[in-house]
């Protein structure tokens, strides 16, 4: 990688945007020049990047020509305004958000799952990070699915508050403290308490009693694996832990899998933790928080299904589920593509 890239990082203030400036450094991504964008509320500030404090810019007037590369994590509709036009202009989008993911010409990517996706980021110059739960999933699925052929997961996520961005953590941690300190709770930004809760709802309700956030979890394990035929069913709940996610995973396979296979499988597995020893789980706090690996324990076969293994995953959703993942596509596309 000699060549450097010029790269917008637009959401630069944000979780999600701060943490992928932290990354693109961490690995050294070969980096012209680097402008961190933002709404106009923080343009004029500043954010550090190796060493040096570099302004944060006022999206609506930046020129797109400047970069070769856009890393997009300030929403959705932010993403559907910008990304066409940034497109247009020459610039590759990584999009953070879902605007473009089911959107059949563009490419859905985890790096250690599909990179071969990649291949069609030409259609619109748009590529689509996926969700943070679906990521720490199927990185963990794939080598299984690879082996045996998975015919149903059946999912509970335990997902941080770092999901919903700066204001969540200062929520959770806001209303703990009233608790703690005997005041009335303040619950904006959730539609319950969050501090010692938890709430089975992360986005909107759907049609079929489902949220998005669930649906989500179904539409882009069909994308990212390549497979409609697998039934997912999730449940998505949101819980007082400021970073990580957790996620209980039962998958049935079409045939016969013993956990033992499964352990030898991950363990070969990219990007995968596997802990053998079923008191030496991982947590989000403990293993999963401020590293880039998804953590799989807990592997054990169904008493109740001849085919089914059980699994805990957690990963930092931050990190893998947002930043990382969006660097390490940026990564196979400089090597591979431009
Ligand atoms: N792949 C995944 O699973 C995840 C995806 N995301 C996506 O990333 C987005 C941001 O998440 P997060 O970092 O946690 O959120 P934050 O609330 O922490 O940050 C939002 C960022 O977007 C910027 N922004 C907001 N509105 C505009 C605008 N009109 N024009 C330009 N910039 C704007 C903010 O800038 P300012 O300081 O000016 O307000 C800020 O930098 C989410 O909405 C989601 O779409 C997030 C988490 C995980
Ligand atoms: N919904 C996720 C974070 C997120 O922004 O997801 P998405 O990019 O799919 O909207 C969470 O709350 O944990």
């Amino acid at each position: 990688m000699s060549q450097a890239f010029d790269v917008a990082v637009l959401g630069a203030t944000g979780l999600v945007g701060k943490t992928m400036i932290e990354i693109l450094e961490e690995r050294n991504f070969p980096i012209g020049t680097l402008y961190p964008l933002a709404s106009e509320r923080s343009a004029g500030g500043t954010i550090s990047y190796k060493g040096k404090d570099i302004e944060v810019l006022n999206a609506d007037t930046f020129d797109w020509q400047k970069v070769q590369l856009g890393f997009f994590s300030a929403g959705g509709s932010v993403s559907e305004k910008f990304a066409p036009i940034a497109a247009e202009a020459g610039c590759v989008v990584i999009d953070n958000t879902s605007q473009f993911r089911y959107e059949p010409d563009i490419p859905l990517v985890v790096p250690e799952v599909n990179p071969h996706a990649l291949a069609d980021f030409r259609n619109r110059n748009i590529i689509a990070n996926p969700n943070c739960s679906t990521i720490q999933m199927v990185v963990a699925l794939k080598p299984i699915h690879d082996a045996v052929g998975i015919d149903r997961i059946n999912v509970c996520t335990y997902q941080s508050v770092s999901g919903a961005g700066k204001s969540a953590i200062d929520g959770l941690a806001q209303q703990t403290a009233s608790l703690m300190n005997g005041r009335e709770v303040n619950t904006e930004g959730f539609s319950r308490q969050i501090a010692f809760n938890a709430i089975p709802q992360i986005d909107v309700f759907l049609d079929n009693d489902y949220t998005k956030e669930e649906m989500k979890m179904v539409w882009e394990t069909h994308k990212i694996l390549g497979d409609d035929t697998i039934r997912v069913n999730p449940t998505a709940v949101r819980v007082p832990v400021f970073y990580g996610h957790g996620e209980a995973v039962h998958i049935e396979a079409h045939q016969p899998i013993d956990a033992e296979d499964v352990k030898r499988l991950l363990s070969e597995a990219d990007g995968v933790t596997v802990y053998e020893n079923p008191e030496d789980f991982p947590t989000q706090v403990s293993s999963a928080s401020g590293n880039d690996s998804v953590h799989v324990g807990r592997i054990r076969n169904d008493i109740s299904h001849p085919n089914g293994v059980n699994l805990w995953i957690v990963s930092d959703n931050v990190r893998k589920g947002a930043a990382t993942n969006s660097v390490q596509i940026a990564e196979v596309l400089v090597r591979d593509y431009l």
